[in-house]
């Protein structure tokens, strides 16, 4: 297992948002984690990232405990996050949104290299050449000269994704990525995930649209009131009564 959570708890003023969570991922799998509003996805996507730290319970990434770590140390040990409705840096470059991703696994800070200190070109240069590769990987080298802002919403999402792949993440974490999408860029962006889970990318995918997830996860946790109610494979989680139960309680 890469990713294993236990028994996580966290509340806001006495109301639990996530009790009693456990999380097992496995290397190489895609993970959606799915639920009605208020379910606690967020809360428990903030608690595995550093976001948020839990009022019990562990969180163990590649056999280490983290829970008690800052993000940027998790950042640091290779997980990734792609927070909800994250939005590009405008007036800067595609290539300079990305780039801000590399430094969370190098020593010199974002400030010092934009600065472009003389000992810090060296490693400035190994990170345009990090951001160009991972921009190719989500296929935006053509973009990236271009002002970040001045893309469409469906480009901007691909270009935090590209953002977080610049630090080398083997744990990309994403909240609810597709959220405010038109449909076509829904597919491009599930495309993506799909490729990058064949090159081993480990994700967790926070997501309230089922059928967004239903079709790229390999496993489906569902929460509801903080806590889990089923987990298994998308066909699994659509034949489940708690599951429908759970989703239909919340639109009534
Ligand atoms: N910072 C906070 N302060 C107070 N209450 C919070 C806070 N964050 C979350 N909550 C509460 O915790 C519960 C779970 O919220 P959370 O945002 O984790 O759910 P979610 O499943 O991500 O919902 P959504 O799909 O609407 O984003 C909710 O009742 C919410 O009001």
């Amino acid at each position: 297992m890469i990713l294993r959570a236990n028994g996580l708890r966290r509340s806001f003023d006495g109301v639990f948002a996530v009790r009693d969570v456990d999380l097992d991922v496995a290397h190489g799998e895609l993970r959606a984690v799915i639920g009605p509003n208020g379910a606690g996805k967020s809360t428990l996507f903030a608690l595995i990232g550093g976001q948020l730290r839990a009022d019990a319970g562990t969180v163990t990434y590649d056999g280490t405990r983290i829970d008690r770590l800052p993000p940027h140390r998790r950042a640091a040990a290779g997980i990734a996050v792609v927070f909800q409705g994250a939005r590009v840096f405008t007036g800067m470059t595609v290539l300079e949104n990305v780039m801000v991703g590399a430094h969370a696994g190098t020593r010199t800070g974002f400030g010092a290299a934009i600065a472009r200190l003389p000992r810090h070109r060296r490693e400035e240069r190994e990170i345009r050449d990090r951001a160009r590769e991972s921009l190719a990987r989500a296929g935006l080298e053509d973009w990236a000269d271009r002002d970040a802002g001045a893309l469409p919403l469906g480009q901007q999402r691909v270009v935090q994704v590209a953002r977080a792949l610049c630090g080398r993440p083997r744990l990309l974490l994403l909240d609810e990525p597709a959220s405010g999408l038109r449909a076509g860029e829904r597919a491009r962006l599930a495309d993506l995930l799909g490729e990058l889970r064949g090159e081993g990318i480990t994700m967790l995918l926070v997501e309230h649209d089922v059928a967004f997830v239903t079709r790229l996860a390999d496993r489906v946790t569902v929460l509801d009131l903080g806590q889990v109610i089923a987990e298994g494979t998308p066909a699994q989680i659509r034949a489940d009564d708690r599951v429908v139960a759970a989703y239909l309680g919340a639109t009534a």
